[in-house]
């Protein structure tokens, strides 16, 4: 639907109460008869602007800051002023800005979120204020809130513990599911629980702007946790919440004790999974592989690897394989090692997926055997880094994969890029531009021998904004994992004709098609497996024109007219 068919809003608000509204504030857009019936005459100068116009200037304000975490001050800024403005600007410079208001710039803007703070958006719900609930969500003023993003900032990317700097990353998150998924602004909320943090710089700052408190015991966490499901439950019943960026010991538990009570789902867990499964199957398209075939080690074995482990092994039984047989070919490093079925105190979610001593036999290798030997024994074909450590993936770790695999998929999916396990310019090098890419974080294309590539990234971006706006068409009540499995299949599908050097993806300009045909699929699905109301395709597809947001100006009128 154009924006010029929709109906007017009407408003009661008016004069500088309506300037300072940036869901509606149009700035000098406004026109004469606004203006004079909305009491903004002489508070804005005289000249009547388009949204182009105003993009325009903003394009070379933005511009005018030469580092990426003052550009995105000033991109918060305009969004903290006019959303509108805000979402066209994204929408005419996605591929530029993306990185600016998302990975990697917003690690920054979380690392220094205290320093850079101006003005208050979303929820910090502090755990003093955990009698209040019900009051702190009405203070959110938005009545149909339909997407929550929350974090307690306890891992912001490969960053540890932010504390209330995590609130850059729902923030983040947020802005790409409406301009990657068309969700309204009007109907998203970002939030953070302020748990305290164990950053000690944190915790010595006297700038710091959350609760300066070391994090509360494991039973009043959840405590808390369940008060704020129940008051979130309360007030916006039908809402999808993001967990996003939990820290490990957190992450799984909530999961597992939320999933059946809510439409939720954990980003880092489920959404990386889609997105690597997806990115996963183009590679193998290109080397004209099953997944099934591939040899997959991962080097991490925290809440994105395991959950992206266990997504394989579903893609493998799909593809044929028994659950037994799959998961042989999959093996997990941590901290200690190679994972396996002999270490005592591993979780369970780790556990389930650990080798045996008999596949530990068979390869000859031992249990906790480092990176470097699990490569040479095990000859791996895939080789994915969701560790957070930069420099993990050394050239010898490479070279060595290399030896037995001409072409290898190597994914070092950490974020933001100065956690990457190694760039992809040092791959593309080290295997004389070989090697099948993915990273997390967006890098430039590189060139080996006069032939640029360019590199997909991998990141859960691609699924949320397309589950989000699955869940708002088709009214989707619980987000489980074959949900997710369409998601990962309609992205490889998106991918089909990706030669390798235009990359396993396409570009995350593509973004907004690829998250409406992830909402028809996922909602397809979801009304398969009875998770929605039966609706027909046709109405899906009406659903989904009608609630695709884009920024445009809509003509206000006075509540009492
Ligand atoms: N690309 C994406 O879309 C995406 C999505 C989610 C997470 N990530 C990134 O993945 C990383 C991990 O996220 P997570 O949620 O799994 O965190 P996590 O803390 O749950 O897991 C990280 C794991 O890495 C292990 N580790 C640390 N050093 C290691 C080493 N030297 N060798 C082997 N393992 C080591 C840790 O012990 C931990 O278990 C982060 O950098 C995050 O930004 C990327
Ligand atoms: O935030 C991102 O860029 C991806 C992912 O959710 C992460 O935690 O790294
Ligand atoms: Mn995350």
């Amino acid at each position: 639907m154009s924006a010029k068919s929709r109906r007017p809003i009407y408003l009661s608000y008016s004069g500088p109460q309506l300037l300072a509204t940036s869901l509606l504030n149009k700035g000098t857009a406004f026109s004469a008869t606004e203006r004079r019936d909305f009491n903004l005459d002489g508070l804005l100068p005289a000249r009547f602007e388009t949204l182009e116009e105003q993009a325009h200037r903003a394009y070379l304000q933005y511009q005018s800051f030469a580092e990426p975490i003052n550009r995105h001050i000033y991109l918060r800024m305009v969004q903290d002023t006019n959303e509108t403005l805000f979402y066209y600007l994204l929408n005419k410079h996605l591929a530029e800005m993306m990185p600016i208001i998302y990975t990697p710039t917003v690690g920054d803007a979380c690392e220094r979120f205290s320093e850079i703070y101006r003005r208050a958006r979303g929820l910090f719900i502090s755990y003093p204020d955990r009698d209040n609930l019900d009051a702190i969500l009405h203070n959110a003023t938005k009545r149909h809130v339909k997407v929550i993003v929350v974090t307690d900032g306890s891992r912001i990317l490969g960053l540890g513990d932010q504390g209330a700097g995590g609130m850059g990353i729902p923030i983040g998150k947020l802005s790409l599911y409406t301009v990657c998924g068309g969700i309204s602004p009007a109907y998203t909320l970002p939030i953070l629980l302020d748990v305290g943090t164990d950053n000690p710089e944190l915790l010595h700052d006297p700038h710091y702007i959350g609760w300066q408190h070391p994090r509360i015991s494991d039973q009043q966490y959840d405590a808390f946790v369940e008060k704020f499901i129940c008051a979130l439950q309360t007030r916006w019943p039908d809402a999808l919440l993001q967990f996003e960026d939990f820290q490990q010991s957190k992450a799984l538990p909530l999961l597992q004790r939320y999933q059946n009570r809510l439409c939720c789902f954990n980003d880092d867990i489920q959404g990386t999974a889609a997105v690597t499964v997806g990115t996963l199957l183009s590679a193998c398209r290109i080397q004209n592989q099953p997944l099934s075939n591939q040899r997959i080690v991962f080097a991490g074995a925290g809440s994105a690897g395991c959950g992206i482990a266990a997504q394989i092994i579903r893609q493998m039984q799909q593809e044929g394989l028994s659950e037994a047989d799959a998961k042989k070919r999959i093996l997990l490093i941590d901290r200690q090692g190679l994972l396996s079925q002999a270490m005592s105190n591993l979780p369970d979610f780790q556990l389930q997926l650990a080798a045996s001593t008999d596949e530990l036999d068979q390869l000859g290798l031992a249990s906790g055997a480092d990176l470097l030997t699990v490569i040479q024994k095990a000859q791996p074909t895939v080789l994915i880094g969701v560790s957070g450590q930069r420099g993990l993936f050394s050239r010898t770790i490479i070279e060595t994969m290399q030896d037995n695999c001409p072409q290898p998929i190597i994914f070092p999916l950490s974020n933001p890029s100065k956690q990457i396990e190694a760039t992809p310019e040092e791959i593309m090098q080290w295997t004389q531009g070989k090697a099948l890419i993915a990273t997390g974080s967006p890098f430039a294309p590189v060139q080996i021998a006069q032939q640029n590539y360019h590199i997909a990234q991998c990141n859960n971006s691609y699924i949320f904004p397309g589950i989000g706006l699955a869940v708002i068409i088709a009214g989707i009540k619980q987000i489980t994992d074959n949900l997710m499995m369409t998601a990962s299949n309609v992205l490889a599908t998106a991918a089909a004709n990706q030669t390798i050097d235009q990359g396993l993806l396409p570009p995350i300009t593509a973004c907004q098609q690829i998250s409406r045909d992830i909402a028809l699929a996922v909602a397809q699905q979801a009304i398969k497996d009875n998770l929605a109301p039966p609706q027909t395709l046709a109405m899906l597809e009406a659903a989904l024109e009608k609630h695709f947001w884009q920024p445009a100006y809509r003509s206000y009128r006075r509540t009492s007219d």
